[in-house]
């Protein structure tokens, strides 16, 4: 498990060390001058560190210290080693070890009384990058994004700093993009809330020290952070301090609810499905599907009803109880039924929510609001929801979501889909509705306040799903390809999340914030079949479904799950 801390944990954690004069950013240097030197080996066609084009970019705080003593570390192992002061000030300590192993140093910094370096720009402002800048941005081999760390106030980067970013080559058009490393974090990028405001250099790796920070892992600056390379120089941090928390493969091993050999299907876990509509039977289909396929007990189909449907039902119960008959005839399944019994012959049909019992319920996917019959029986899944029954609740559903459920329910909206339900609750942002654009923006401020209105954990879907459960705990899965932004596939998503719920809800029932931890895990196996099911290409939502039987199976054998066991705790 990946695990984030905040920047205030972590300079609560380095504040004693320090005091005790450990040599934090030595460790911390060394550390990233190794993964400077694995990068090189592996980018450079000679393979090798000696002769490699390297560029500091070093602001005036730590993190400037930090690449600076890790460009002198470079430069003594043969690397050509150039650093832009983008300071009004240079991390002394860091300066006068790069100058003392030949690193090329550009900038108009002071350091005590004496001015080192060239002019960097041409204008008065000295915002400009220079030609000596630009050169040597040119020709590098690898960039260190050292401008700010986690001292970075979060409004973007200003003044020569912003400049610098922009100079470095971006590789468009096929023309030269140097490897480019964050130190700490993507400078400027919003180290505790994943805000982007301005321009950020986008990493290939980012190095981070003591542990992850939230922005590594939340989206938008999470996609800028490249391969997340944590570094333990040796910080102990608070066990509960955890801000964001990234689910691994053993981790979702561990959780994963495997049948014993005694188990039977009931006890395994019902789940009862309420989507798609006889216009849209899709959805139907590919909930039951991926819940079959992700191993639940067994799934309970909730055929569509029309008004007619209604009406007889309604006149056979009155004749039913004027004979005192109370067993009502099997009813034929309709169309919607027929089509998700003809992709799955093991699904049970029921003719209303009520029929039969369930321990989890899936509901609203490919549901039409307009649709007043399948609406009802949506309904009733939220009222059932609301009685203490784990669900997942997506589209169709989330606009009958109101304040006051628990975290085990799961809501399973996008960015729109979210930007509607706060809006139509009032929420703004800069004086105006909600919108897409200011989720995308901000998308743990959203889901989080989706979670405090609800109660509900909230599942955000996006290229990094983000879940939001009980206390705010919340976890940031990134394991689906591009082309898993696909019709259907949050179909596919919903039915994974209902059979873990219906498969573990007894456990969710006594703990909510689990229902968290089965959502986060839900979207690797959802990803991670998207890579299985075509790697590298694009895939359909059913092919999706059709690889979770081999993921789970690859996770509970490669994670050293047991191949038989009861649920974990
Ligand atoms: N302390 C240690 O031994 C260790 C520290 N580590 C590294 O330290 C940084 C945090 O360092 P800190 O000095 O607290 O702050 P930063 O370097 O991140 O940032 C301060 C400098 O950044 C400038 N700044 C701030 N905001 C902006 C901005 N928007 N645009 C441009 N420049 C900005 C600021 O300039 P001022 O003009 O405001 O002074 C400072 O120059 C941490 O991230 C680690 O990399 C290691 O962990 C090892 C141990
Ligand atoms: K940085």
């Amino acid at each position: 498990m990946l695990r984030a801390w905040s920047s205030a944990d972590v300079r609560a954690a380095e504040a004693p060390l320090l005091a005790a004069g450990e040599p934090l950013m030595d460790r911390a240097a060394f550390a990233l001058h190794v993964e400077v030197v694995r990068l090189l080996r592996a980018h450079r066609r000679e393979r090798r560190v000696h002769g490699a084009r390297v560029v500091v970019l070093a602001g005036g705080g730590a993190n400037g210290g930090d690449a600076l003593h890790a460009g002198a570390l470079l430069a003594r192992r043969g690397a050509a080693v150039t650093a832009v002061l983008a300071g009004e000030r240079a991390h002394a300590g860091g300066l006068a070890a790069a100058r003392a192993a030949g690193v090329r140093v550009l900038g108009d910094v002071a350091v005590g009384d004496a001015v080192v370096g060239d002019a960097v720009g041409p204008d008065d402002e000295g915002d400009e990058p220079g030609p000596l800048v630009c050169d040597a941005l040119a020709g590098a081999d690898l960039v260190l994004d050292g401008l700010v760390g986690i001292g970075s106030d979060g409004s973007g980067l200003r003044g020569l700093a912003r400049a610098l970013v922009a100079a470095v080559p971006t590789g468009t058009g096929g023309g030269h993009r140097p490897v480019v490393v964050a130190v700490d974090v993507p400078s400027g990028s919003g180290v505790d809330d994943g805000r982007v405001a301005g321009d950020v250099l986008r990493a290939d790796v980012t190095v981070t020290f003591g542990a992850p920070k939230p922005g590594l892992l939340l989206p938008p600056a999470s996609g800028l952070a490249g391969q997340v390379v944590p570094v333990d120089i040796g910080l102990t941090l608070p066990a509960g301090g955890v801000a964001v928390g990234r689910l691994e493969g053993a981790d979702v091993a561990a959780l994963w609810p495997v049948p014993g050999a005694t188990s039977q299907k009931y006890a395994r876990g019902v789940l009862g499905v309420v989507c798609g509509t006889t216009r849209y039977p899709g959805a139907g289909v590919l909930a039951t599907s991926a819940a079959v396929l992700a191993g639940v007990g067994m799934v309970r189909f909730v055929d569509e009803r029309d008004e007619r449907d209604e009406r007889d039902e309604r006149d056979e119960r009155d004749e039913r109880d004027e004979r005192e008959d109370p067993a009502a005839p099997p009813r034929p399944a309709g169309p919607l039924a027929t089509a998700v019994l003809a992709a799955r012959p093991e699904v049970v049909v029921a003719g209303a929510v009520g029929d039969g019992r369930v321990q989890a319920w899936a509901a609203g996917s490919g549901v039409d609001p307009a649709d007043p019959a399948r609406r009802r029986d949506v309904a009733a899944v939220v009222a059932a929801a609301r009685d203490g029954v784990p669900a997942v609740l997506d589209a169709g559903a989330l606009d009958l979501v109101t304040e006051g459920l628990g975290a085990h329910v799961v809501l399973t909206p996008h960015a729109g889909e979210l930007a509607r339900w706060l809006a139509d609750r009032g929420e703004r942002v800069g004086g105006v509705p909600v919108d897409r654009d200011a989720v995308e923006a901000e998308p743990w401020r959203w889901a989080r306040r989706a979670h405090d209105l609800s109660g509900a954990t909230v599942l955000l879907k996006g290229a990094t799903t983000l879940v939001v459960g009980a206390g705010g705990s919340t976890w940031s899965q990134a394991d689906g390809p591009a082309w898993l932004a696909t019709a259907g596939s949050g179909d596919v998503l919903a039915g994974v999340v209902g059979a873990l719920l219906a498969g573990r809800a007894e456990d969710v029932v006594a703990d909510p914030a689990l229902a968290a931890r089965l959502a986060a895990a839900a979207a690797l196996v959802h990803g991670r079949a998207a890579h299985h099911a075509t790697p590298g290409g694009p895939v359909s939502a059913l092919a999706v479904a059709h690889a979770l039987p081999a993921v789970v199976a690859d996770l509970l054998a490669q994670d050293g799950a047991p191949a038989v066991r009861d649920c974990p705790a």
